[in-house]
């Protein structure tokens, strides 16, 4: 597997980042204090804030001048920022081409019974595991997971870390525990004082 580099200068009112992140493992963390800048760095990647000088490569294909659409990339957000008049169903299966393996990724991440509710009938862990689902069902090229343990008990993480560790999907995510990344066998990118690298 070839890898992901990103060298970006991430500038906010008040806030500058410089990232410079070369990984060649199929899952890497962002590690670091809160207020670091770990969102700002995956939300570069989606395209979703501006990031004029940003040079992205994933695998050889650059992504830094597509628009967010054309990046091919699947993201869970810190919160979970499900459609709240689509079934939980219709919520995982947006954007996917195909249906097939919802019910197994249902199952591990113990959703099954959630699939025809509203978002508003979720509990936050619940709708934080039906976000993960959605960034994960989707085929793309990376996967941006934004604390996506948040909210989970120990054993519905201990769940998801096995399925993450299992996938075969490039993954960029952000966790708080440095216990995860072992656990992940991830690279650790460390994010403090307006670096990420
Ligand atoms: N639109 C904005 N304008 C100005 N500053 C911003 C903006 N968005 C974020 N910031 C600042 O950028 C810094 C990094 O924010 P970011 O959300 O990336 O942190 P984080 O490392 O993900 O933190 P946490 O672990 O608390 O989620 C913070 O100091 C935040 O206040």
């Amino acid at each position: 597997m070839s890898g992901l580099s990103i060298r970006a200068t991430i500038a906010r009112t008040g806030f500058e980042l410089r990232v410079d992140i070369a990984s060649d493992a199929r899952i890497t963390v962002l590690h670091g204090p809160s207020g670091a800048g770990k969102t700002l760095t995956l939300h570069a990647v989606a395209g979703l804030i501006p990031c004029p000088d940003a040079r992205i490569v994933l695998e050889g294909r650059d992504l830094s001048s597509l628009p967010p659409q054309r990046r091919n990339l699947s993201m869970a957000f810190q919160e979970p920022r499900l459609f709240p008049h689509l079934s939980v169903r219709r919520n995982i299966l947006y954007a996917c081409r195909e249906t097939g393996g919802l019910a197994e990724l249902a199952d591990a991440l113990d959703i099954t019974n959630l699939l025809d509710r509203r978002p508003a009938d979720l509990s936050g862990g619940q709708a934080q595991r039906v976000s993960l689902a959605r960034a994960l069902l989707r085929d793309s090229d990376l996967t941006l997971l934004d604390e996506p343990f948040t909210g989970l008990d120990a054993s519905r993480k201990d769940a998801a870390i096995t399925l993450l560790s299992q996938l075969r999907r490039r993954i960029l995510m952000v966790s708080h525990d440095p216990g995860d990344a072992a656990r992940l066998n991830a690279q650790v990118v460390h994010v403090a004082n307006g670096i990420a690298q």
